[in-house]
């Protein structure tokens, strides 16, 4: 086997690795069958990834012995969908697979969503082998068990949490991403930093050309990454208490997301992300709770990158700040009816903020509208 960084997620009789390092496309009927012998699988993929990445993994599985069937979907945010979902499903059903069998999720967040969604509901959950080809899946989506499709009143409303038995991360499939996919990934490592890792987040600042370019930086920076996450996924799975604190910059995030109704010409997740984050550390100064400084600090960060970073930079027309606010009272987060958001203290100081008032919400989206 190759020389991969493991991290392992901690979630007793949940409990799984994460396995980072190149090559794992090809390797993985290897591991698989390792650890799960005769598994069969149903590999749900995308119309981007399958050209580069389908062979490459089918011939690992025929070499281990692993049966599969394959389903393709079209690449992008809105396969989010009950109709995709219900394709999946019936495509699993029809090769028969038993609730022991695996899906596996080869591609992106939305893939990852959408495949680990239809393992969590049938036959009342299947295995699950998530296997992220995008920076951002490396990152989060692939990790945590969070699962679901999107709603055109909000993102991600429909789902369950369901936890993979093992995520393979082929960090050599990263070489060929879309830089601009690369940047989105990009922003929800930044996050990890700006949750409460300071140092990581002046390591970056000090580094991100070489996450960008390849090599050992950008490995670092992914196991940093799923350790961030592993731990907080740990301490509260199910997002009862601190967990909450991963959604830092998702609560605008989100909402700007549903307002461009899922259109990743316009903006793809982790670009909503960016400027999610730095709303959040605008929205805090506003409430006195962070410095101008940390929030000058992180927009200068994502610009330097190369992401947007306000509502001005997302192409065309926005819905007004009451529409804006009718998405954010559907985040997830709400709790009856007071809004949750993820705000700061400063850089690597952020905390869970219950009971923001409504209305300090709209104007500050009033103010920062672009109109
Ligand atoms: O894993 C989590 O918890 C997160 O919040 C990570 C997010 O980066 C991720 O986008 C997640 O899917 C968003 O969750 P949601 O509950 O806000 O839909």
């Amino acid at each position: 086997m190759g020389k991969d960084v493991t991290v392992a997620v901690g979630l007793g009789e949940r409990a799984y690795d994460i396995l980072i390092g190149p090559g794992l496309i090809a390797r993985a009927g290897a591991e698989i069958s390792s650890r799960l012998p005769g598994i069969r699988t149903a590999i749900i993929t995308d119309e981007n990834v399958a050209p580069f990445h389908l062979e490459a993994l089918k011939a690992g599985f025929e070499a281990a012995g692993i049966a599969s069937s394959v389903v393709i979907l079209p690449a992008g945010e809105k396969t989010k969908s009950f109709a995709a979902l219900q394709e999946v499903v019936d495509a699993i059903l029809a090769a028969r697979l038993e609730r022991g069998d695996a899906v596996i999720a080869l591609g992106g967040g939305v893939i990852g969503d959408l495949a680990g969604f239809a393992a969590g509901i049938v036959r009342r959950g299947m295995s699950l082998i998530q296997m992220p080809t995008s920076l951002l899946a490396q990152v989060d989506s692939s990790v945590g068990g969070k699962t679901g499709i999107n709603s055109a009143r909000g993102k991600n409303l429909i789902g369950v949490f369901h936890q993979p038995k093992l995520v393979l991360a082929d960090t050599a499939v990263l070489d060929t991403l879309p830089a601009r996919e690369f940047r989105a990934g990009y922003a929800e490592i930044a996050k990890y930093g700006l949750i409460d890792q300071p140092d990581f987040f002046a390591w970056l600042e000090k580094n991100w050309q070489e996450v960008f370019s390849g090599g050992a930086a950008r490995i670092e920076a992914i196991a940093q990454s799923c350790r961030a996450k592993a731990d907080v996924v740990a301490r509260d799975e199910f997002e009862t208490s601190d967990r909450a604190l991963l959604n830092l910059g998702h609560t605008f995030g989100h909402a700007l997301e549903a307002a461009v109704a899922y259109d990743g010409a316009r903006l793809v997740h982790g670009e909503g992300v960016a400027i999610g984050m730095a709303l959040a550390h605008r929205f805090s100064v506003r409430m006195n709770l962070a410095s101008p400084d940390d929030a000058e600090r992180v927009e200068a960060h994502l610009k330097a990158v190369g992401l947007p970073w306000r509502m001005a930079d997302i192409p065309g027309k926005l819905p007004d700040a009451d529409a804006l606010l009718a998405f954010i009272t559907q985040d997830k987060k709400v709790s009856r009816g007071a809004l949750t958001f993820i705000l700061t203290q400063g850089v690597g100081q952020s905390f869970v903020a219950r009971d923001v008032p409504p209305s300090q919400v709209l104007a500050f989206l009033k103010e920062n509208h672009p109109g």
